[in-house]
C-alpha cells in the first residue's frame, strides 16, 4: 500500500447483521475439509485492514458469535513501515479488533527494498517468526487473486505447478519450523466480498496501488481482465477452476516423479541435502517426458522454488552425453543454497556449495602407537579418528586397533617391538592393491578402477598398520600392511600378503568403519 484512504466510519458492531451465506459456506466447508488437520491447532488471521482480510475477520466474528466457529482466530497485522501513515493503519486495525472483541497483534516488519515482493517476504517472515510451530495462518486470497496469479505465471512461462496457483491448504516448512497457510476463499469472487463489506459498512483501508496498473498484477486486473471478460464473462471463475484442475494434475505428476526417483536415486552415495545422486542408466529407461519431470523434481528437492526449465534441459543434455567429459559443471543458485551439478560416469551429482567447500578441507593424518602386548587390551576397544570436520559435516574412521593387531600378529614372523596404526591421506604415488585389480595401482589408474569422481580424489584415506621388528643383526625391519582405503561414501579392502584370505578380509571390514555425518 502506498497511500491510505481510511474510510472514517464510526466502528459499528457487526453482531446482529446478517451473515453472507456464500462466504460463510466457503469458509465452513473448507473448515470441514481440513477439520482433521485443524484439530488442536492455533488459528491466526493475516489482516492488512484491506477489504478482503477485514471481511474475513468480520465473518469469523459473526460465525463465532453464532456458535458456528469453535474459536476466534487472532488477527495479525504487519506494519511494513514503508509509508508515513502505516502506523495509523495499524492503529485502525487494532481499534476495529478491539470494538469487535477479536484479539489482535501488530507486528513491525523490516523490509529490505521497496518492491511488493520484498514487503511480502518481510511480512511472511515476521508472521512466521511470531506464530508457533504447526499454527495455521488464515489468508483472505480469493478467486480474482487466484486468476491474476495464474495469468501472471502464465506470461512468465510457468509449468503445471506454477499454473496450479495458490493452494487452499499449504504446509510451509523452513528448516525445522513448519506452519500452514489456509485460504478458504479461493473460489469466492471479489465482488461478493465487496458486497458483504459494504453491507456491514466495514471500515476497511482502500489501497490505491491495487488498481493503479503500475505493477504486473494490478495491470492485469485493471487492463487485461476486463478485456478477457468480454470474451467470456466467467473468466475469473474459469481460470480459478483451471488452477484447481492443474493442482490435481500436479499431484499426479508429483506421485509419478517420486516413484521414478525412488528407483533412480543412488542412496549409497547420498548425504542429504549436501549430495544427491541419480543413476543415469535407470533414468534413461524412462520415456523422455518422465526424465524431464524427474530431473525437475530431483533438482528442486530441499528448495522452495523449482529450477528453471533451461537448467533441467542442460542437465538432461549432460545425462545424454556419451563422451568421457567429466569436467562440465552446471550451476544453480537456489533460494536456500547454491548447487553444482556434475556427472561422473553413469551418475549425476547435485552438490551444495558448502559440501564442495568441505571437500576442499585438508585431511588430517593420525598415528597411534600401540602396545606390543596386545593381549592386555580388549579387542573391542574402539578408537575414533576424525579425519575431516566442519560446522556442517564430520567424517570419521572408527577402528578397533587391538582386534587388528591380533588378526595380523601371526602373519609376521617373530614378535613386533612396535606397532603403529596410521590413518593418512592417500598419496597420489602410493600403490595399493584392491580386490578390483590384479596388481597394485596408484594415481589416476587407481581412481579409475575404483570409479572415484574428480572432486573426491583429495578425500581418500588409507588405514594401515606398521609392525617394527628387530632383525638378528639388530637393524629394524618395518612391515607396512595397508588395510583399507576409504572415501566419505565407500571403502575398499586392500590386499597384502598378510591380509589375503577371505576370513581376514571379512574381519578387517568389521574392525574398520568409515562414517560420514551431518552435524
Ligand atoms: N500488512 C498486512 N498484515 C497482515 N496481513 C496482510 C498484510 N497485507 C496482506 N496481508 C494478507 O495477505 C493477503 C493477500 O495480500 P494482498 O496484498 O493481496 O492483500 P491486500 O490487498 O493488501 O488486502 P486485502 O486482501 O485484505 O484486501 C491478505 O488477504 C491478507 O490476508
Amino acid at each position: 500500500m502506498t497511500s491510505s484512504a481510511i474510510i472514517s466510519h464510526p466502528i459499528k458492531s457487526i453482531a446482529d447483521l446478517p451473515v453472507d451465506e456464500t462466504l460463510a459456506t466457503a469458509l465452513l466447508s473448507s473448515m470441514s475439509e481440513y477439520s482433521d488437520q485443524l484439530h488442536g491447532r492455533r488459528l491466526w488471521l493475516a489482516c492488512s485492514g484491506g477489504r478482503d482480510s477485514l471481511a474475513l475477520a468480520a465473518l469469523c466474528v459473526q460465525l463465532y458469535q453464532q456458535g458456528k466457529l469453535p474459536c476466534l482466530p487472532q488477527l495479525l497485522h504487519v506494519d511494513h513501515g514503508l509509508q508515513s501513515d502505516s502506523q495509523y493503519w495499524a492503529k485502525h486495525v487494532a481499534n476495529w479488533a478491539q470494538a469487535q472483541q477479536i484479539p489482535c497483534c501488530i507486528l513491525q516488519a523490516q523490509v529490505n527494498g521497496h518492491d511488493e515482493q520484498a514487503a511480502r517476504q518481510a511480512r511472511y517472515n515476521i508472521m512466521r517468526a511470531h506464530i508457533n510451530q504447526d499454527d495455521v495462518l488464515l489468508l483472505a486470497h480469493h478467486a480474482d487473486d487466484q486468476a491474476e496469479t495464474v495469468l501472471m505465471r502464465l506470461i512468465q512461462g510457468a509449468g503445471v505447478n506454477g499454473l496450479s496457483g495458490m493452494q487452499p491448504w499449504r504446509v510451509q516448512t523452513q528448516g525445522v519450523q513448519c506452519n500452514i497457510l489456509w485460504r478458504p476463499w479461493l473460489t469466492i469472487r471479489r465482488a461478493n466480498i465487496s458486497a458483504y463489506a459494504k453491507r456491514l459498512e466495514l471500515p476497511y483501508i482502500d489501497d490505491p496501488t491495487n488498481d493503479s496498473g503500475d505493477n504486473v498484477r494490478s495491470g492485469l486486473r485493471r487492463d487485461i481482465m476486463p478485456i478477457l471478460a468480454t470474451y467470456n464473462h466467467n473468466v475469473i471463475d474459469n481460470i480459478a477452476r483451471s488452477a484447481q484442475l492443474l493442482s490435481d494434475a500436479q499431484e499426479t505428476v508429483n506421485a509419478q516423479a517420486m516413484q521414478d526417483m525412488q528407483q533412480t536415486e543412488n542412496t549409497d552415495l547420498q548425504l542429504l541435502p549436501a549430495q544427491r545422486v541419480l543413476n543415469i542408466d535407470t533414468l534413461q529407461k524412462l520415456p523422455m517426458y518422465r526424465q524431464r519431470q524427474l530431473l525437475h523434481y530431483w533438482l528442486g528437492q530441499d528448495e522452495p522454488l523449482p529450477p528453471a526449465k533451461q537448467l533441467v534441459d542442460d542437465v538432461l543434455t549432460l545425462s545424454q552425453r556419451d563422451n568421457q567429459d567429466h569436467q562440465t559443471e552446471l550451476f544453480w543458485q537456489g533460494r536456500k543454497a547454491s548447487y553444482t551439478i556434475r556427472r561422473y560416469r553413469q551418475q549425476l551429482y547435485r552438490m551444495s556449495s558448502d559440501w564442495l567447500s568441505w571437500l576442499n578441507v585438508p585431511l588430517t593424518e593420525q598415528v597411534l602407537t600401540l602396545s606390543s602386548n596386545s593381549s592386555s587390551h580388549s579387542a573391542n576397544n574402539l578408537t575414533s579418528f576424525i579425519v575431516r570436520s566442519s560446522d556442517s559435516y564430520t567424517w570419521q574412521l572408527q577402528v578397533k586397533p587391538y582386534a587388528l593387531v591380533r588378526l595380523l600378529e601371526n602373519s609376521v614372523d617373530g614378535v613386533a617391538q612396535q606397532i603403529v596404526l596410521k590413518v593418512a591421506p592417500l598419496d597420489r604415488k602410493q600403490r595399493l592393491k584392491t580386490e578390483m585389480a590384479a596388481r597394485p595401482q596408484a594415481g589416476k589408474k587407481l581412481y579409475q578402477t575404483l570409479g572415484i569422481p574428480l572432486w573426491l580424489r583429495e578425500s581418500l584415506m588409507v588405514v594401515s598398520i606398521t609392525l617394527i621388528k628387530k632383525s638378528e643383526d639388530g637393524s629394524e625391519i618395518e612391515t607396512d600392511i595397508p588395510l583399507l582405503l576409504a572415501s566419505p561414501f565407500e571403502s575398499w579392502l586392500l590386499s597384502s600378503e598378510q591380509t589375503d584370505s577371505d576370513a581376514k578380509s571379512n574381519q578387517l571390514a568389521e574392525y574398520i568403519k568409515s562414517e560420514l555425518s551431518l552435524k
